[in-house]
């Protein structure tokens, strides 16, 4: 039978990151009965490993639940649990597209924060109904009142009828369940007219190849049928659809204004667009629906494998992660320091934790990560306009006629007695000051103009730290922007290490050069010798440290000792050794390429 549209509900719960969506979530599969209690574990819409332990949720999930309301009718709800971090809010936005409404959640303690504003603006330009829920009130440092107040002060949105609830003992979720049924428009669309769906995900199943997840605007689609993706141009068969309720399960059909998955035994993901629209082969429309932008990695790193046999598996498993993964791209790299490796791009720098750990854990790789760097835009003489990814390809600066970098919009929360703190430590990361709004009296918003290449200079905890843990932020990127940059060299005994090299603006080199061989002195173990480290720009040295030489041999402790320990202190320094690389005849460790991350303020 087919689903009647005015029993379907389609929206995504988005928040600030931790405000609580998961575990809201969890709450509302156990309460419609989708997941039994004897099943349900934490954040069961997290399926990452990562994501449970870090209790982040990476990727979205749609998951559909079937809800018995009040008013004794069985309604379809369609839930897209959404990421809060700012590195995958392009996650949230393809989200958005396949809903009627969002659910905000606020964290009563907390008030609205950064992402909180950035969700709510992106569900109010996909014209969604909104609905407030202002969540975790078993906590005893709840202010409802206030964060209502900030809700409606700060996002205009009325929040008189704001949801209390909590995720935690479950509090409030019935009086969710019900506003979905009675704020959220039922999809509207054509059931008779030619197909049209919307793929706003899709990840690579090993046995049945790629699965998208869609929705149907207007028509159905069935096994059997011939579809079309309108941007790839690709036909394929349906061999499957149906719903996850959590788990996949094949239903009939989908149909107008329901959410599902979709198979079709393509093998190669690059066919199967998110963003794209799906009609029917033959008969479909020539209008495909409004797509998405496409995402565009920003923060780039050399992964590089400890041991040189790894480079392969290290290539499959970026193969691999890709194929769930468009923001994830890579390219051969070669270091004279650390050999072959990849320069791979990511969105931000949790995406780079994410994926490097991911390597390591689900691939059994031992890598190297040299500094995260953005992509600049070198013009040379005559206007030649070359993307650099790696420090490594600077050209001469002779050759250089300007140099850009990608700037950001930052949005920054904070409570009004922090301005001066966010001021001092912006202006020393070359923001530039745009604005400054109170969203209520609480709350102050600052807007930014600030270079991504700073933003990545462990900004972020600095940001924490100088505001007490008070201050959120949010960026969008701003294009690109003239900079007067410089490559900084690091030579370690004489020699410049090209994996160490980074690019700095011309004011800042020779403070980051001083703190980077400061650092790197404490981190560079001591060898047999000596060891000079140096920081230059051209030829010239800005700053040096040098690593005295080692006293002893670890061994000499055991002279005449018996030989089991012996080989145990041996085993022991091998273990420590895993995350070094000898570079040159020196071992750096893998913290020495972070150094250049670390900066004073
Ligand atoms: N006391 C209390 N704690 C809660 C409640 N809801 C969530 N938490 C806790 O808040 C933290 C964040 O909850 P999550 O559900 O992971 O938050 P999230 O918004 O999904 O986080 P991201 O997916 O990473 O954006 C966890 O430690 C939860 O246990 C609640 O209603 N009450």
């Amino acid at each position: 039978m087919t689903q009647d549209p005015k029993y379907i509900r389609n929206f995504s719960i988005i928040a600030h990151i931790d405000h609580g969506k998961s575990t809201l979530s969890d709450r509302i599969l156990e309460l419609t009965g989708t997941v039994s209690s004897r099943d349900m574990k934490e954040q069961v819409l997290d399926s990452m490993d990562i994501e449970r332990e870090r209790g982040i949720t990476i990727k979205s999930q749609a998951v559909r639940v079937d809800y018995r309301a009040d008013d004794g009718e069985l309604y379809q709800f369609n839930l897209i649990d959404t990421p809060g971090h700012v590195d995958f809010t392009y996650e949230v936005s393809r989200s958005l597209a396949a809903c009627e409404g969002a659910v905000l959640v606020v964290d009563a303690t907390q008030g609205v924060e950064a992402q909180t504003v950035a969700n709510a603006m992106m569900a109010m330009n996909a014209d969604l109904e909104i609905i407030p829920l202002i969540n975790k009130i078993d906590l005893p440092a709840a202010e409802p009142e206030r964060v209502k107040q900030e809700i409606e002060d700060g996002l205009a949105i009325p929040a008189d009828d704001a949801v209390l609830a909590s995720g935690k003992t479950g509090a409030g979720v019935h009086d969710l369940l019900e506003a979905v049924v009675y704020d959220i428009p039922a999809p509207e669309g054509d059931p008779s007219a030619p197909l049209r769906a919307l793929i706003f995900d899709s990840y690579f199943d090993a046995y049945r190849g790629v699965v998208a997840l869609v929705r149907v605007v207007d028509g159905s689609m069935k096994k059997g049928d011939r579809i079309h993706m309108m941007a790839t141009g690709i036909d394929a068969l349906v061999e499957e659809v149906g719903a996850r309720r959590p788990a996949e399960t094949p239903m009939p059909e989908l149909s107008v204004g329901e959410v599902g998955y979709l198979v079709t035994g393509l093998k190669d993901v690059s066919h199967v667009k998110v963003g794209d629209t799906i009609t029917n082969a033959a008969g479909g429309v020539s209008e495909p629906l409004p797509g998405y932008r496409e995402v565009k990695p920003m923060v780039f790193t050399g992964l590089f494998p400890i041991e040189g046999d790894q480079y392969e598996p290290l290539k499959e498993a970026l193969e691999k992660l890709s194929l769930n993964d468009p923001a994830l791209i890579w390219e051969p790299e070669k270091s004279h320091a650390l050999g072959f490796g990849f320069r791979v791009g990511f969105l931000g720098l949790l995406h780079m934790e994410v994926i490097k750990e991911r390597l390591e854990r689900e691939f059994g790789l031992d890598l190297l990560a040299t500094a995260p760097s953005v992509e600049y835009h070198v013009y040379r003489q005559g206007g030649e306009m070359i993307s650099l990814h790696s420090p490594q390809e600077m050209p001469d600066p002779g050759e250089i006629e300007r140099i850009e970098e990608p700037y950001l919009k930052a949005k920054i929360l904070i409570p009004p007695d922090y301005v001066g703190a966010v001021m001092d430590l912006t202006v020393a990361r070359r923001g530039t000051f745009v604005t400054m709004n109170y969203l209520s009296t609480t709350t102050v918003e600052m807007l930014w103009e600030i270079p991504l290449s700073e933003l990545i200079m462990d900004y972020f905890d600095k940001l924490k730290s100088n505001t007490k843990g008070y201050a959120s932020l949010d960026y969008e990127f701003d294009g690109y922007k003239p900079s007067k940059l410089v490559k900084l060299d690091i030579l370690l005994s004489g020699k410049p290490i090209d994996a160490l090299s980074f690019i700095v603006h011309r004011d800042k080199a020779y403070d980051r050069g001083r703190i980077l061989t400061e650092r790197l002195k404490e981190i560079i173990p001591r060898q047999m010798f000596e060891v000079p480290i140096q920081a230059a720009i051209g030829g010239r040295v800005l700053a040096r440290e040098t690593v005295k030489a080692k006293r002893k041999d670890v061994l000499a402790k055991c002279y005449g000792g018996d030989i089991s320990r012996k080989r145990k202190l041996l085993e022991k320094q091998k273990a420590g050794k895993k995350r070094m690389k000898n570079i040159g005849n020196v071992e750096v460790p893998q913290e020495a390429f972070m150094a250049i991350l670390k900066v004073d303020d």
